[in-house]
């Protein structure tokens, strides 16, 4: 095996966190492990088109005694204990890293899945400021003089990194001469560099697993964590991951996922918006029974997300691990009072229906969310950390419950498919010019929502849908029509030819593409194409 970088990154600390001996770790990883990620990643094209032809999906019967079995999960450390309020955001730059350890919520999820661009530099960059906050060093100057240092009059948020999900690559460094995997760049660099601080002051390492769709991918993982505590003598179980339960797969696999990373794991999160995205990209050509609602309509309430999140808290909580909530969207505004009071009210009934379910914490978007989702939980948790000794027994969910998109209540409108068009649009634009999360008319962007947005066009296109709005078809001539004065009236918002024809046209032209409704068209990731466009967008300048 042989592993070359393509560039050093235009980041202070890159050399260090490019050393040899790191690169020989990621090498080394690369050679156990790489080979099993890429057939896994290759088996999901199949079994997606099973299930969208058979229009369901079923709890598998061969792994009927993980899901009877009488087993736990392993105890949480005493620093994932309390999770009650979690943000999240990128660790690039170092302003928002700062920011999110200051923000007083229990754990920050370090993100370099949803709401990061994984350009070379934000990758290294969110790499380094990891390892400086885990020794206590991390600081930032602006250059109009404002300082950003740790705070030391309370704790600290709990780091808790979220590499990139299995399907991406990581083009700058090769291993036999091939794409490195964006994953094991990410947690191989992240591990190498502050396992042993981490493990030596109780807070680490530990992950948040994006995106996976069946129990061999955790089983990966866990064979992963072995591993890498050998190597650099960790005792085994010290790294601690929660999974996402973020595809619609996953969600017949929730015992399967618990069972296979065991020793290693603390918990399972609901991520609505990446879940809402795969039941589409799933059953998107499975006809009338699977069409989702306008993306605004679709809400937590839905028979289909309660079944998901009730089953979500029974299956942690019957195995001791925690159940955590997931992103209500709202952002607030800084500037505009009556939005940031919306923002609240949504905030607090969102995490309000969480904490009673039973989870035992849940995520924010922004710091000024933390105190509302801290008191929700306050009141339901009182003394107690969380709430894993609420059991759930009462709760029975079946595949037709986690199947019944047809009861979703809300409409398919041409409105709708507007506003999927322009996010779709701006949220790529501002991802290929290195933000990987944006607020956008108030509600909070990232790569999981901007996925809903365009694949539900393509599906709506592909199954001929009547708007209500309008009682036209939805069509391929339609969207492209509507598609053009959106981007108009982007062109006209950002005023800046320069950025508009860098960014915004790139992007509009992918997302064109991207929602044609044709078969062969169909892109299992927007990340995917995007960050071809940003590797070439960087070579040319
Ligand atoms: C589907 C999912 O996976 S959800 C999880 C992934 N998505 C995310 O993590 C999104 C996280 N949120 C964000 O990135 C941001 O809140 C945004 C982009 C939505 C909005 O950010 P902004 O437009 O900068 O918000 P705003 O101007 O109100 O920020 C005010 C301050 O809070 C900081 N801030 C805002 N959000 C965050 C955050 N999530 N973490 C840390 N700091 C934050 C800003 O840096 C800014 O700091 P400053 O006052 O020192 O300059
Ligand atoms: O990662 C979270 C999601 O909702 O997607
Ligand atoms: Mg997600």
């Amino acid at each position: 095996m042989t592993i070359s970088i393509s560039r050093i990154p235009n980041v202070p600390a890159a050399q260090d966190i490019l050393s040899d001996e790191a690169l020989a770790f990621i090498e080394k990883l690369h050679e156990r492990f790489a080979g099993t990620r890429d057939e896994l990643v290759a088996a999901r094209d199949e079994r997606r088109a099973e299930y969208s032809a058979a229009k369901r999906i079923d709890f598998d019967p061969e792994t009927e005694h993980v899901r009877n079995g009488d087993w736990k999960v392993a105890e949480a450390p005493e620093a994932l204990r309390d999770r009650r309020v979690e943000i999240t955001g990128p660790a690039s730059p170092a302003k928002m890293a700062i920011n999110a350890l200051n923000s007083g919520a229990k754990v920050w999820l370090a993100d370099l899945e949803d709401a990061s661009t994984p350009s070379w530099d934000n990758v290294i960059d969110a790499i380094a400021n990891l390892s400086a906050a885990a020794r206590g060093e991390l600081s930032f100057s602006q250059p109009d003089g404002k300082t950003y240092s740790l705070r030391t009059d309370a704790p600290l948020a709990v780091v808790v990194v979220r590499p990139r999900g299995w399907h991406l690559n990581e083009n700058n460094v090769q291993v036999n001469g091939k794409p490195a995997v964006g994953a094991l760049v990410d947690f191989g660099l992240h591990f190498f560099h502050n396992a042993k601080v981490l493990a030596e002051s109780g807070q680490g390492p530990f992950y948040y697993l994006p995106k996976m769709e069946h129990y061999l991918e955790v089983r990966l993982w866990n064979e992963i964590f072995t591993f890498a505590q050998q190597e650099l003598g960790i005792e085994h179980g010290t790294v601690r991951a929660t999974m996402l339960i973020e595809t619609i797969p996953a969600a017949f696999q929730m015992d399967e996922f618990l069972y296979e990373l065991r020793d290693h794991v603390s918990g399972l999160n609901a991520g609505r918006w990446d879940y809402l995205f795969s039941i589409i990209k799933t059953f998107r050509e499975a006809g009338a029974d699977f069409i989702m609602p306008d993306r605004a309509d679709v809400a937590m309430t839905a028979p289909m997300m309660r079944a998901y999140t009730e089953l979500l808290v029974k299956t942690c909580h019957k195995r001791g691990a925690f159940a955590m909530g997931g992103m209500a969207a709202f952002i607030p505004n800084r500037r505009e009072p009556e939005v940031t009071e919306a923002a609240f009210a949504k905030v607090r009934d969102d995490k309000t229906r969480e904490a009673t379910d039973g989870f035992d914490g849940s995520w924010v978007a922004h710091p000024d969310l933390v105190p509302i989702c801290r008191e929700v939980f306050d009141s339901v948790l009182g003394e107690k950390p969380n709430q894993i000794d609420k059991q759930r027994p009462e709760v029975e969910v079946t595949a037709e419950q986690l199947l019944d998109v047809a009861s979703a209540p809300g409409k398919v409108t041409e409105a709708g498919v507007r506003a999927n068009l322009y996010v779709a649009v701006a949220y790529t634009a501002v991802w290929l010019s290195g933000n990987g999360a944006v607020a956008i008319h108030n509600l909070m962007e990232d790569a999981a929502t901007a996925e809903i947005s365009r694949s539900q066009i393509w599906q709506q296109i592909r199954n001929e849908v009547v708007a209500e709005d309008t009682g036209n078809t939805i069509t391929a001539e339609m969207v492209s029509t509507l598609l053009a004065e959106e981007v108009e009236r982007l062109r006209g918002e950002v005023n800046d030819e320069e950025r508009f024809a860098a960014y915004y046209q790139p992007a509009a032209e992918l997302i064109g593409k991207l929602v044609s409704g044709r078969d062969e068209d169909f892109v299992d990731f927007l990340t995917l194409p995007a960050y071809e466009l940003l590797e070439k967008e960087y070579v040319s300048k």
